[in-house]
C-alpha cells in the first residue's frame, strides 16, 4: 500500500500555498507517497475584530491544528514560522524547516513610493506592534491602526481608501503572486524581521518516526540554524508573535550574523543588540542577554499586562 501522509493546514489562501508547497516537495522526494491536504479554521481566523495583540497571542493561528496533530487526524501541520509559539506542546515538535523566502517587511500604498513620502498623520496600517514601533520611531507623525484579516483582504481595506499604506510580509506577497503591489521592500536595518518571518516549518507528533524520517530532504539546513538562533532569543525573552520583538540571523562567512530587537508599541524605546557565532542556541541566548541588560523585561512585561 501507497503510505498516505494528511498534511493540517489554515484554510487562508497563504497557508493552502504553503501546505502545497510542502506537498509538492514531498512528492518530489518520495513518488511513491500520496498526499493529502485538509483545510482547518483557528480562532485566529475567527475572531477578525479583535486586535490581535489582545487575543492571548501564543498560537492563535496553530492550537487547532495541533489539537488535529495529536489526535492523529492529520500527519503533518504546516505553518509559518513566524506564528509559531517557541515552545511546542508535549508530544509535537518542528520537524523540518524549509528554505527561506525574502525576510523583509513589504510597504505597499496606492499614492506614495516610500513611507517619508506619507502627509503627516498619514493612517498605516498593520496589525504587529513590531512593525508600528519600528515605523513610528522613523517616522513619528504617521497615525498607525490596526489592520485585520488575510492578505487580501488587508490589500482590499487599502484598495478602499481605509488606510495609506499597509505593511505585510515579503514573503506572503511573493508566494501569492502578488509581488508586484509592493510598493517598497523595507531594509531589515529599518524594520527587522519578526522571528522566523518567510520560513514554513513542518510539526510532527515526536513519536512518529518514520514522517520524521520522510521530511529529511525538505530541511534547508542552513535556514533551520537560522530560525533555531532566532527562536533561542525568542524564548529567553518570553516573546510571541504579538510582541514587539523582532529577530534575524544571516549568514556570513561560515558564521551566524544574529541582530535582535525588543521596542515599546510606541516606538518611544527601541532596544537592539547583534552577535556572531556558530552555535545557535548560545548565539540566541547571547544576543537575549545583551536585550535584557538594557531593559528588555521591563517592555515586555508592560505590554503583557495591556
Ligand atoms: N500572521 C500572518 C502571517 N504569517 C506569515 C505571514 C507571511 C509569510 C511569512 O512570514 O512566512 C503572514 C502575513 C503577513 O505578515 O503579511
Amino acid at each position: 500500500m501507497m503510505p498516505l501522509i494528511r498534511i493540517g493546514t489554515r484554510a487562508s489562501p497563504l497557508a493552502v500555498w504553503q501546505a502545497e508547497h510542502v506537498r509538492d516537495a514531498l512528492h518530489a522526494a518520495h513518488p511513491d507517497t500520496q498526499v493529502e491536504i485538509i483545510r482547518m479554521s483557528t480562532s485566529g481566523d475567527m475572531l477578525l475584530d479583535a486586535p490581535l495583540h489582545s487575543l492571548g497571542g501564543k498560537g492563535l493561528f496553530v492550537k487547532e491544528i495541533e489539537e488535529a496533530l495529536l489526535a492523529r487526524q492529520v500527519d503533518i501541520a504546516v505553518h509559518s514560522m513566524k506564528d509559531v509559539p517557541a515552545l511546542q506542546p508535549k508530544g509535537l515538535e518542528i520537524a523540518a524547516i524549509m528554505a527561506r523566502e525574502d525576510v523583509r517587511d513589504a510597504f505597499v500604498s496606492n499614492t506614495v513610493v516610500h513611507p517619508e513620502d506619507l502627509a503627516p498623520g498619514a493612517r498605516v496600517g498593520s496589525s504587529s506592534l513590531r512593525r508600528c514601533a519600528q515605523l513610528l520611531q522613523k517616522y513619528p507623525q504617521l497615525q498607525v491602526d490596526d489592520v485585520r484579516g488575510n492578505v487580501a483582504t488587508r490589500l482590499r481595506k487599502l484598495d478602499e481608501g481605509q488606510y495609506s499604506a499597509i505593511i505585510l510580509a515579503v514573503a506572503g506577497l511573493k508566494r501569492l503572486q502578488l509581488h508586484e503591489r509592493i510598493t517598497y521592500a523595507i531594509p531589515v536595518e529599518q524594520s527587522l524581521p519578526a522571528v522566523g518571518q518567510g520560513a514554513v516549518g513542518i510539526e510532527i507528533r515526536t513519536d512518529d518516526i518514520a514522517t520524521r524520517e520522510l521530511l529529511q530532504p525538505l530541511i534547508d539546513q542552513s535556514t533551520w540554524q537560522c530560525v533555531l538562533a532566532e527562536r533561542s532569543m525568542n524564548r529567553i525573552l518570553g516573546g510571541d508573535c504579538r510582541l514587539p520583538v523582532a529577530a534575524l540571523a544571516e549568514w556570513q562567512e561560515q558564521k551566524l550574523f544574529l541582530r535582535g530587537l525588543v521596542a515599546s508599541p510606541d516606538g518611544s524605546r527601541l532596544l537592539r543588540a547583534e552577535a556572531s557565532g556558530t552555535d545557535p542556541v548560545a548565539l540566541g541566548q547571547e544576543v537575549a542577554d545583551q536585550l535584557l541588560a538594557q531593559g528588555a523585561a521591563a517592555i515586555i512585561k508592560e505590554i503583557q499586562t495591556l
